[in-house]
């Protein structure tokens, strides 16, 4: 049994949360946070994560870029592990979340899906063989009109998997509207639409002279990445201090 303080409980993935380890015998919600307190989620609430005195195993975080700082003190302080799903940190909250993982277990993945994280694997091989052969590379991602975070964190992680594999020779391009210049073969260009209700859509476009290749990935529900998060949090409790990732998570 995996005891959980989820954090941002009140938000669209906190609540796909709460309904999955409520039909989950070997997971319990044993409190909520979140600024918002509107409903009766069967657990405590509270608006401060610094006043939730509930002990807990682990900590899965869906919340807000701004409400990152006090989760990663939290965590510290308490010597809780956390599960990192909020994308949009800054380079200084990244770094932040590098220093606390010597201190306590976390686990960053801006996408939970079994789907992403085995494309982002395939990326590395598809780049190994598209990049030397002069191919450019493009991502376009689409999300829901209500997601303040453009590039998705998704687009961002499968174009840092493509870099890695390429020995960091791409630099991202998110606007070409003042550029009056061709394409550099070294930009990765990531573009964003946001619209409706699209849970969330990832395309990788490797573009070549008279041939394109394409990996897609579609998120049909907030289902697939609220199961991802419950199972890293069962992964991760009991984890000594470091940082994990969700591929730790699927093997
Ligand atoms: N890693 C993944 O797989 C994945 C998947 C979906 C969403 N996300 C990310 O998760 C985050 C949340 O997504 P969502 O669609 O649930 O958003 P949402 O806006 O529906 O929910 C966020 C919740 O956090 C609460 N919140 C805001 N500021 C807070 C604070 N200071 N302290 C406590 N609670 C606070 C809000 O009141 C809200 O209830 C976003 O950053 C999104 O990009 C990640
Ligand atoms: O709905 C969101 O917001 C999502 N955010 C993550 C991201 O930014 O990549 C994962 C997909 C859904």
């Amino acid at each position: 049994m995996v005891k959980i303080i989820m954090h941002g409980c009140n938000g669209k993935m906190g609540q796909v949360i709460t309904g999955i380890v409520a039909g989950d015998p070997d997971a319990e919600i044993v409190a909520g946070i979140d600024v918002v307190d509107n409903r009766d989620n069967g657990y405590p609430v509270f608006t401060d994560i610094d006043a939730c005195d509930v002990e807990a195993d682990v900590i899965i975080d869906f919340a807000a870029a701004v409400a990152v700082d006090k989760l990663l003190d939290y965590g510290v302080r308490t010597q809780t592990p956390i599960v990192l799903c909020t994308t949009g940190l800054s380079d200084e909250q990244l770094a932040k979340v590098k220093e606390c993982s010597a201190k306590v277990a976390i686990l960053k993945s801006a996408n939970m899906s079994l789907g992403i994280n085995t494309l982002m694997k395939l990326l590395k091989d598809a780049a190994k063989v598209f990049s030397p052969a002069g191919y450019d590379i493009e991502i376009v991602e689409k999300h829901h009109n209500q997601k303040v975070d453009a590039p998705s964190g998704t687009a961002l992680a499968l174009a840092d998997s493509i870099n890695e594999a390429c020995n960091e020779q791409y630099e991202y391009v998110y606007d070409r509207s003042q550029v009056r210049k061709k394409r550099d073969k070294k930009e990765l260009g990531i573009s964003a639409v946001r619209g409706g209700t699209i849970v969330g859509e990832h395309e990788v476009i490797f573009a070549g002279i008279d041939e394109v290749i394409e990996f897609k990935h579609t998120a049909y529900s907030k289902s697939v990445f609220a199961k991802g998060a419950v199972e890293a949090g069962k992964f991760l409790k009991g984890k000594p201090a470091g940082m994990y990732d969700m591929a730790d998570v699927i093997g």
